[in-house]
């Protein structure tokens, strides 16, 4: 479904220089993955380039097949194709937050309604379906501020699955949490993705509840060059 080859993004200059090369990475339908490394190693920027909000700044490959059809997403960076890109990100992705990023003016339903708005789809039970899998049936009428943490994650989960994306993003969705809401919103998670075939990347520091849920590893590994700039390399599975 995705398939990233010797892909290069470049931050900052000089000794501030960050590197972050992806020699391999292929995503298929219903993949479980989750990409680990300490804070800085370049876990958001590798979710960033596979949500398709920041350019590579080299790709050997880097092909998006949702469905049949298979897009050049780097020949779409090159022509500033921006519109297609948010096609692609509208239809195709959901994103999960590291704080939630639930909008306080709408309402739970709204919010986990939003992704289907946006698409013009018709109610047909899926937000309440997925309100009642990850336990907020009961919060759907109230506003993002007046939940819990863990309950506000749930329903940034929600949002992320209701339009039936096939590839689910998660920046540290539980880091926010103490480690028993982190293990129940990061089962819940994965259960979801699971149940609905959606492919998902989820990027975390907590290697051993990730593994505890089941997902594949891969981590990100850091190395200072000799100009004092640093290179991050996405490894294999392990
Ligand atoms: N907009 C930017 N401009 C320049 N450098 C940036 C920018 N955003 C991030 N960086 C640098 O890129 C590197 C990777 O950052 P990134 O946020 O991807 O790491 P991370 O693993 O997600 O960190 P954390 O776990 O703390 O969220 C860091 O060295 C950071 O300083």
């Amino acid at each position: 479904m995705l398939n990233m080859n010797a892909v290069h993004k470049n931050r900052g200059v000089g000794s501030q220089r960050y590197s972050l090369v992806i020699p391999r990475l292929q995503l298929r339908a219903g993949e479980q993955l989750a990409v680990v490394g300490p804070s800085g190693c370049g876990k958001s920027t590798l979710l960033d380039l596979l949500a398709l909000v920041l350019a590579p700044d080299q790709a050997g490959q880097f092909d998006f097949a949702p469905g049949q059809t298979r897009t050049d997403i780097t020949g779409l960076w090159r022509t500033d194709a921006q519109s297609a890109l948010a096609d692609l990100r509208r239809r195709h992705l959901g994103y999960v937050l590291q704080t939630g990023g639930l909008l306080d003016f709408l309402d739970v339903r709204g919010n986990i309604d939003l992704s289907r708005k946006l698409l013009g789809l018709k109610d047909d039970g899926s937000v309440d379906r997925l309100a009642g899998a990850l336990d907020i049936a009961d919060q759907l009428g109230k506003k993002p501020g007046d939940l819990s943490v863990g309950q506000r994650q749930r329903v940034s989960c929600a949002r992320a699955l209701a339009h039936g994306p096939h590839l689910l993003l998660a920046d540290e969705p539980t880091a926010a949490l103490d480690p028993l809401n982190a293990e129940r919103v990061m089962q819940l998670l994965v259960s979801q993705a699971r149940e609905h075939g959606v492919c998902c990347v989820i990027a975390t520091h907590d290697e051993s509840l990730a593994r505890a849920s089941g997902l594949q590893v891969r981590r990100i590994s850091c190395h200072r060059d000799v100009d004092g700039g640093v290179t991050a390399t996405l490894g294999e599975a392990c």
